[in-house]
């Protein structure tokens, strides 16, 4: 369960404010899929970073689990994160200097988890890289490497998955192996999943879609639970 209470974030730049978030309350069960929409620049990667800890809101608090991340320092989020959280940025964040399989393998060799080839190899496979374990970021496409980010994303078996535009560099195939791979996992795996997404075929399949406007999230499309509404 994620709850969020009265969240909000800004940035300062100089002397200018942006307000990003303003009192954004939401509760997310576990095992549910949302979709967040919203318009370029409206704060929906900023709110995933909030989800992640990887940013701390200037009011309210995010709740992952039963764990508020304010209460947490910086070892503990990460420790978090590890376990629990997957997460996908627009920007993949791999490791130039690592294969496409080690890559993936990484976050799992870190926690000390067996087999973390083998595993990361399956993880590649499912995203249609299996032809590309050897290959370096810099040897990828764009879609591919998002692809790779993906397959880490997931390698640790996360009950969260945070996604930045998952499908946004893949072309049409590619792009509906993806979206059936999270929504396999989330169906099968229960993963809850959070998705910025622009993909309207996504966002048509999640559970829920969210649409962040203002600083503000609305229902726009709700899921059909009566406790899943935002509040
Ligand atoms: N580190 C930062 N410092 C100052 N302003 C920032 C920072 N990061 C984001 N912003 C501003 O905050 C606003 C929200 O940014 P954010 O990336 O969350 O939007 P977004 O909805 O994900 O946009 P897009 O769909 O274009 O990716 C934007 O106006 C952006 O310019």
């Amino acid at each position: 369960m994620i709850r969020l209470d009265g969240l909000s974030m800004h940035y300062t730049l100089g002397t200018a404010r942006i307000d990003v978030l303003r009192g954004v309350s939401l509760r997310v069960p576990a095992g549910q899929s949302v979709a967040i929409a919203g318009p370029s620049g409206s704060g929906k990667t900023s709110l995933l970073l909030l989800l992640a800890g990887l940013e701390r809101p200037g009011a309210g608090s995010v709740d992952i689990d039963g764990m508020r991340l304010d209460t947490l320092d910086r070892d503990a989020l990460a420790d978090l994160r590890r376990d629990r959280i997957g997460i996908v940025f627009q920007s993949f964040h791999l490791l130039p200097s690592l294969t496409a399989l080690d890559n993936v393998a990484l976050p799992l060799q870190i926690a000390g988890r067996p087999q973390a080839h083998d595993r990361a190899r399956d993880f590649l496979h499912r995203v249609g890289l299996g032809a590309r374990l050897g290959h370096y970021p810099g040897q990828l496409s764009g879609g591919e490497q998002q692809r790779v980010a993906i397959a880490r994303s997931l390698v640790h078996g996360p009950r969260l998955l945070l996604a930045d535009e998952p499908t946004g560099n893949l072309d049409d195939h590619t792009g509906e192996a993806v979206r059936e791979l999270l929504l396999t996992l989330n169906e099968e795996a229960g993963t809850t999943m959070v998705l910025v997404t622009h993909d309207l075929a996504f966002a048509a399949r999640c559970d829920r879609v969210l649409r962040l406007h203002d600083g503000q999230l609305h229902e726009a499309r709700a899921a059909p639970h009566g406790d899943a509404l935002a509040v």
